[in-house]
């Protein structure tokens, strides 16, 4: 039976143009990437893709046919894709941490259950672990699909609808001011924003450029300004009588029909701190001529909801995963991020990749962990790769993962602490997506 390499080539390249446009190997592999997602592969949006990739440093792999059957694509269009790049990603306490995100991932519908995606994968997370990146995150079109490479659900986020035909209120009025802005003109001072949010924010990762095009209405896929794009900002409070302090928070969004209701649709919604982001909505809330307020990046744990009056008049439309990690260096990983207390715990790591495989101590002193493998130490705790990655950030509780049958306890007692120790310093969240 032939095997992979004799049918087919992985290759590895960065994305480059030549004289203004994609040169044929970034051009094909967009093209190929596009088609899979069943996006438009004009000339506009394949250069916008490459110039947000070279932009992110993103490496491109792609997985190309030998000898394609002729009258099918080219050899120089591959058949399955995949592009890694590094952002970091906030695993509490402010710690910001490099990490391995991983996009694009395709394989031509024509190739696909032949091990291309498992190829891709297995090859590429081994050289960022090579790279020293001790975690990888992605975005999973379904949610079967990464478990098996030792990824777990991490972030979760919901989608929200605001009733406005209900009277409007919060409990608080947010210090400060908001004023109407032009989206485009925001960019230096959204991702200043931007930067306060991701540094509060366990869960958080950075952007990519096409991700603040969008937002800014900067620009379609197409490359196009989307004039479609309103914003406000926040200015934070001063003493009365001073002028209004810095823009601490900005929103952007759109209005769309519904039917025969108007709806407002929040693009990004981003605040340096809580008073901010309640200001928002305070100012959305009260924007005439709207009969809701949709935004898809609402966190599961928000202070909205309870500081709403009407706590009913916030309607959860859909929650998901979001942010799935695996975990590729769990000494790096564990020693990175703070801890709610002091303890220890040994857990029994099993790995099908191997990254985590074996028998560690976490030991935590001061609220700063550190992970030594002790080799075949008696667990308190059993639990695989995906689990480990779940548990990372704190956004589900070892508990609950216990309850589902994925943590195993061999000790009284260690689940609840490592719930203890593992509780994030904020709600885990994430208002990116790659
Ligand atoms: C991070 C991202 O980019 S998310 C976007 C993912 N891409 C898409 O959804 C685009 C459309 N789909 C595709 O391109 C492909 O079907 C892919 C990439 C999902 C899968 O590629 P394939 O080459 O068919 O996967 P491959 O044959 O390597 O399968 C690897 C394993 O994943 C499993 N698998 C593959 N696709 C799926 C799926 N859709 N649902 C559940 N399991 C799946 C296989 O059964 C196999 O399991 P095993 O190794 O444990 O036996």
């Amino acid at each position: 039976m032939a095997s992979f390499d004799d049918d087919y080539d992985l290759r590895t390249f960065d994305p480059a143009l030549v004289d203004g446009v994609p040169d044929d190997r970034t051009r094909d592999w967009l093209a190929a990437t596009r088609i899979a997602f069943h996006q438009s592969n004009s000339d506009a949006a394949v250069l916008e893709g490459a110039l947000g990739a070279i932009d992110d440093g993103r490496v491109f792999t792609g997985v190309y046919a030998k000898e394609p059957l002729p009258g099918s694509l080219a050899e120089t269009w591959p058949v399955g894709t995949y592009t890694g790049y590094t952002k970091t990603i906030d695993v509490g306490g402010g710690i910001l941490v490099d990490s391995y995100l991983i996009s694009d991932v395709t394989v031509r519908p024509t190739h696909k259950r032949r091990g291309m995606l498992r190829h891709l994968m297995t090859d590429r997370l081994a050289a960022a672990a090579a790279d020293g990146l001790a975690l990888a995150a992605l975005t999973a079109s379904e949610s079967t699909i990464y478990r098996r490479f030792g990824f777990g659900p991490a972030v979760r986020n919901r989608s929200v609808r605001l009733r406005r035909d209900r009277p409007f209120g919060l409990h608080v009025k947010p210090a400060g001011r908001v004023e109407l802005a032009d989206a485009a003109s925001l960019g230096t001072v959204a991702r200043a924003v931007f930067a306060g949010y991701h540094a509060r924010t366990p869960g958080s990762v950075d952007r990519q450029k096409q991700f603040w095009d969008r937002v800014l209405g900067l620009k379609t896929d197409e490359g196009k300004p989307d004039e479609s794009v309103r914003a406000a900002v926040h200015y934070a409070p001063t003493a009365e009588g001073e002028a209004p302090g810095a823009i601490d928070g900005y929103v952007t969004y759109r209005m769309k029909e519904e039917g025969r209701l108007s709806v407002l649709e929040v693009v990004d919604l981003v605040g340096a701190d809580a008073n901010a982001y309640l200001g928002l909505w305070n100012f959305l809330g009260r924007v005439d001529l709207v009969d809701a307020i949709e935004y898809r990046h609402g966190a599961v744990d928000t202070a909205l909801l309870h500081a709403l009056v009407d706590s009913r008049t916030l309607e959860t439309t859909r929650e998901a995963d979001h942010i799935w990690l695996r975990v590729l260096d769990p000494i790096t990983a564990l020693s990175a991020r703070p801890y709610a207390l002091d303890g220890s715990l040994v857990l029994r790591i099993h790995d099908d990749l191997g990254y985590c495989e074996g028998t560690f101590t976490l030991a935590v002193e001061g609220g700063t962990g550190t992970l030594t493998e002790t080799g075949d130490a008696l667990p308190d705790l059993e639990l695989d790769a995906a689990t480990l990655a779940s548990l990372y950030l704190g956004g589900v509780s070892a508990g609950v993962l216990a309850e589902a049958g994925l943590i195993v306890a061999h000790a009284d007692g260690a689940v609840a602490r490592a719930s203890a120790l593992f509780a994030p310093d904020r709600p885990v969240d994430c208002i990116t997506d790659f």
